[in-house]
């Protein structure tokens, strides 16, 4: 049997906004052990601290108290630049991952420098071109037709399977995707969720993906966590995940978490 390498570890982390005059915690001394190559998804209902958690792996909020470990070594205070190294997200909204000015191939060079001091030069961009061009060209919706576009005007399916090239084009440590297929159509998010899985299988990436849909957070991934009230409610492994339905799904939330 292969031993789990820990990559990241929340210990009790409590996460706590300015409410008016007083502080209300949102992560209630959460705890979750993210392994290496571990690809888990997250449910929970509206307003249970899934974006918080994302939040707070990601640098944008820091912890009240509690450690945020990574390989052992408490980061909980790095800011979200610091962590641009490891980390990689994926937002609901096109919109967020891509500068809606530059092109498409501009988009890419810049996150060919992820963690590093960015620059746009067209040495570079003429250099990588028919690299992105083949790169575009493996998502199957004709980007690579679109090089020089600039991403404001490609369609809501186009920039997140942009977004998704961008967040993976350095092999990040953590992929984080926050509901990312949520405002495609049934079939762009199909197609998204399949690119998905290409490019993590691909990287042997590290991956946690916050769904709504049942059926997505039981079809992928090795691990299924629950979130509720700021705490992790269930954390089901490959083997648990195989035996649970969308049914037994559906009647935990209704009477645990309903
Ligand atoms: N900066 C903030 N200030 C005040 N309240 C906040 C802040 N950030 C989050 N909250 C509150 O914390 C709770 C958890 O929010 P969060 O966005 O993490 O939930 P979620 O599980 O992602 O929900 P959804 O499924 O609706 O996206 C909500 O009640 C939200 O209103």
């Amino acid at each position: 049997m292969t031993t789990k390498e820990e990559l990241l570890s929340l210990k009790d982390v409590v996460v706590s906004v300015n409410n008016g005059n007083e502080l209300r915690p949102i992560l209630k001394k959460l705890n979750l052990t993210i392994n290496a190559g571990d690809f888990i998804t997250i449910l929970g209902t509206n307003g249970a601290g899934k974006t918080t958690l994302f939040n707070t792996i990601a640098g944008n909020l820091h912890p009240t108290s509690g450690q945020v470990l990574l390989r052992g070594q408490n980061i909980a205070q790095q800011n979200e630049e610091q962590r641009a190294s490891f980390l990689a997200r994926v937002f609901q909204d096109p919109k967020m991952g891509t500068a809606p000015r530059m092109t498409v191939a501009e988009n890419l060079l810049l996150a060919t420098q992820r963690g590093q001091r960015r620059g746009l030069r067209l040495r570079k961009l003429r250099q990588n071109r028919d690299r992105f061009r083949e790169m575009c060209a493996e998502m199957g919706n004709g980007l690579e037709n679109h090089l020089d576009t600039p991403t404001g005007n490609l369609s809501g399916g186009q920039r997140q399977a942009l977004s998704l090239l961008m967040a993976t084009l350095t092999s990040p440590d953590i992929l984080l995707l926050d509901e990312h297929t949520a405002a495609l159509d049934p079939k762009t998010s199909e197609q998204l969720m399949q690119y998905t899985m290409e490019r993590i299988n691909q990287n042997h990436l590290t991956c946690l993906m916050i769904t709504h849909h049942l059926e997505d957070a039981l079809k992928y991934g090795n691990r299924l966590v629950v979130i509720d009230d700021g705490r992790i409610e269930a954390d089901y492994d490959a083997k648990q995940k195989q035996t649970m339905t969308r049914e037994k799904l559906y009647d935990f939330f209704d009477e645990t978490i309903g």
